[in-house]
């Protein structure tokens, strides 16, 4: 019996890419996960772990990062000029193939969107013989400012190393529940004038903190919908990185970043009436 090496291939896989062109008052955003996968003669290091002819995955990315500060036309165009340096670049690859996904986000005004297409709506409902209460909510409303927003002021000790941000990009996927004060209310009506509020406030609000934010969302639900008695949001900070281009002799003007996946932060909070009444049987455990 003989054993030998099959079909292989390796790259960097889901190099997760925004991009913001800043002309004026209105960007463009474009959001891409790139994958990248190279393949030729790799027998070597499979078979005895001579690396020669393996061009690092890390550079695989830095080389994903490095383009995108160009610019592109089209996500054809970056993985065709991706896929042909990295098989002029090196001897070995024969072949090199480039998957690119493209998330569609919609325009909310000159710097905010929402991403397109994963929002849920959400109803809980409890009832007894006497009573009922009902909860509506959203989660996966995920909205983004190019600029408007900084964090600074923080505590600094031996293990802080963010640096004060003056302008940055501020993500979230909103994950609201809000609770309403009866059960006769025009439902749809409410819902609309809740995501409405949370949006408006999330592209009005001059950003210090993902925690202000949050409360402007929630004070402008209350105070655009009577109804609603309490909001409790929940706001994964979806980091933003800038890339260092520095390295390869690249300036990075607010342009392309890392759309980091986890960790995240998590900001967490309730806003509500003065005079709200209680809550129904289950809004404390998380279920209504
Ligand atoms: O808006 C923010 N709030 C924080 O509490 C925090 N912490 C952090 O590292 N970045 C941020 N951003």
């Amino acid at each position: 019996m003989t054993i030998r090496l099959g079909p292989n291939r390796y790259g960097k896989a889901e190099c997760r890419l925004v991009t913001v062109v800043r002309d004026g008052e209105r960007h463009e955003l474009t959001d891409l996960n790139v994958s990248t996968r190279l393949a030729g003669r790799l027998d070597a290091t499979h078979l005895t772990g001579d690396n020669a002819d393996v061009l690092p995955t890390d550079t695989q990315k830095n080389t994903v990062y490095a383009f995108a500060r160009d610019g592109f036309a089209s996500i054809e165009q970056f993985g065709l000029r991706l896929a042909r340096h990295f098989v002029a670049g090196q001897d070995a690859i024969e072949q090199a193939q480039v998957h690119v996904e493209s998330y569609g986000w919609r325009r909310l005004g000159g710097h905010s969107f929402a991403r397109a297409g994963d929002e849920v709506r959400t109803a809980t409902v409890t009832a007894t013989a006497e009573q009922a209460w009902v909860v509506g909510g959203l989660h996966g409303l995920t909205l983004l400012n190019t600029t408007g927003s900084m964090f600074k002021g923080f505590p600094r000790d031996r293990y802080t190393t963010l640096p004060e941000a003056d302008d940055r990009i501020l993500a979230t996927a909103v994950d609201a529940r809000w609770r309403f004060a009866s059960a006769d209310v025009d439902w749809n009506a409410a819902f609309e004038a809740v995501r409405d509020a949370l949006v408006g406030a999330f592209v009005d609000t001059y950003s210090r903190s993902l925690q202000q934010t949050l409360y402007a969302m929630g004070e402008r639900v209350l105070q655009r919908v009577p109804e609603v008695a309490e909001v409790r949001l929940a706001l994964p900070n979806r980091h933003h990185f800038l890339v260092d281009l520095s390295p390869f002799g690249l300036d990075n003007p607010d342009a392309v970043y890392v759309a980091a996946d986890r960790p995240y932060g998590l900001i967490e909070g309730t806003v509500l009436r003065d005079d709200a009444p209680p809550p129904g049987p289950a809004w404390d455990l998380g279920a209504a």
